[in-house]
């Protein structure tokens, strides 16, 4: 046992060959190992970027190992909107790490792995403008006093993004651990992309799905073909432009873009992704709820795909399915509230149809929760009666894909 977390290989192995790399030198490894360590994992999301620091307890060195205490702060600013400024990105990186000097014992930094993984603003970026931002990351990275290697920063595809979100879920509820038969899927609603992720119940959701949809994971030396896809662009932020006909426009600077499912009275500036819309509602058209459906059925129609009996299985949504439920007042806030799809479509209608949102700061409301509803039933097709449990954090840890990605960062990691 010679100081890997993941002893026998293949404990927890993600089959993506384009991520795998050996890392560390055999001359990092540790005289004795030591039964907790720590991990930072950095989220660069489209509209936040987000630290976890990460403490673990390997108590059976032949198993899984335990969270045991994760410190999370999170910046309202996605480092993709950084496009033109790539040091601001740098700065924003070097306060966040601030974080991680504070959380990890001084004596632990120099083992300590820094991660950085960065989803769909990114994906969305030019090649060249995502490259410089990721090297001015790296350069940050190249001079904290954590553990840096080659494969500390990327941008993540969306389907090891989806996979990373369901093994974190799983994780945190014990079902790694103990019983895979009880594990759940997850629905991802990000700015830009969106996520399913679920180990079918049924072996006919996996032969009738396109192969580039089913990924092999194993853990315990067990496979697993779990259903999981990513659609970029389906993020909520994002589906707001291809709902308004603006996303991709070559010279969205000159245009106005207008939509049924904002106020009619409604004026201003959308920006995302660095770049800034003139938006309007349309004083002319009908808005409401079934005008909106139509429009936001753009976003979704054909490129969205419906699983096989996908409502057989039991889903976690978290990110904005959760965000927009709370702040809508579907649900409270406590943790794990079951939510039925058609309590999204009913809050839908009545956001829609009250004329007096206009005035509320949040002209938005509408075309978001119109979007999710079409998403879960047109997109995903789920039916109106299956009953979603909104999802934040698990035993008070966060519900993101980072603690996944950790946990397959430092599998070929062997820990000092
Ligand atoms: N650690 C986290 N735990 C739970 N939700 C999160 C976490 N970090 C981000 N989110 C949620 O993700 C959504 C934003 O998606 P984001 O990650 O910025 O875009 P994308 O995934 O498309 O790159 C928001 O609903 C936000 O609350
Ligand atoms: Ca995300």
């Amino acid at each position: 046992l010679d100081g890997t977390i993941f002893v026998e290989g293949n404990l927890f192995d993600v089959d993506f060959s384009a991520q795998r790399e050996n890392i560390l030198p055999n001359s990092a490894r540790p005289a004795n190992s030591s039964r907790v360590f720590y991990g930072i994992m950095m989220d660069a999301g489209s509209t936040g970027t987000r630290i976890h620091v990460y403490s673990f307890i390997q108590e059976d060195p032949d198993g899984l190992p335990y969270l045991h205490n994760e410190t999370f702060h999170s910046e309202e600013i996605g480092l993709s909107s950084y496009v033109n400024t790539p040091e601001e990105a740098g700065k924003l990186v070097r306060e966040l790490l601030k974080v991680a000097t504070s959380a990890v014992p001084r004596a632990m930094w120099h083992k300590t792995p820094l991660v950085l993984r960065a989803t769909a603003g990114f994906r969305l970026l030019p090649a060249d403008k995502a490259h410089v931002l990721i090297e001015e990351i790296k350069e940050v990275f190249s001079q904290s006093p954590f553990l840096v290697t080659s494969r500390s920063v990327s941008i993540i595809d969306g389907t090891y993004e989806g996979i990373l979100a369901w093994v974190s879920l799983n994780f945190l509820m014990g079902h790694l651990h103990v019983d895979m038969k009880r594990s759940a899927g997850v629905l991802d609603l990000g700015g830009a992309s969106t996520q399913i992720s679920f180990l079918p119940k049924c072996q006919k959701t996996v032969n009738k799905a396109p192969t580039d949809h089913v990924a092999k994971l194993e853990i315990l030396n067990t496979t697993y073909l779990l259903y999981t896809h990513s659609y970029l662009k389906n993020g909520l932020k994002v589906a707001r432009l291809l709902t308004l006909g603006a996303l991709g426009d070559a010279d969205p600077g000159k245009k106005v873009f207008k939509s049924l499912c904002l106020p009619k009275n409604y004026s201003d500036n959308y920006t995302f992704g660095g770049i800034t819309y003139e938006v309007r509602g349309n004083i002319n058209g009908y808005n409401g709820y079934e005008t909106c459906y139509k429009e936001v059925l753009k976003a979704i129609k054909g490129s969205v795909r419906k699983p096989y009996n996908v409502h057989e299985n039991m889903f976690h949504a978290v990110a904005y399915y959760y965000d927009m439920a709370k702040d809508s007042g579907l649900i409270e806030g406590s943790q794990d509230e079951h939510v039925e799809v058609k309590r999204f479509k009913k809050k839908a209608k009545e956001v829609c149809g009250d004329k007096s949102k206009d005035h509320y700061g949040k002209p938005f409301d509408c075309m978001d929760l119109t979007y999710i509803t079409a998403l879960l039933t047109e997109g995903f097709g789920f039916q109106d009666s299956v009953g979603l449990q909104l999802t934040k954090k698990v035993k008070g840890f966060e519900s993101s894909w980072a603690l996944g990605a950790m946990l397959e960062y430092l599998h070929k990691v062997r820990i000092p």
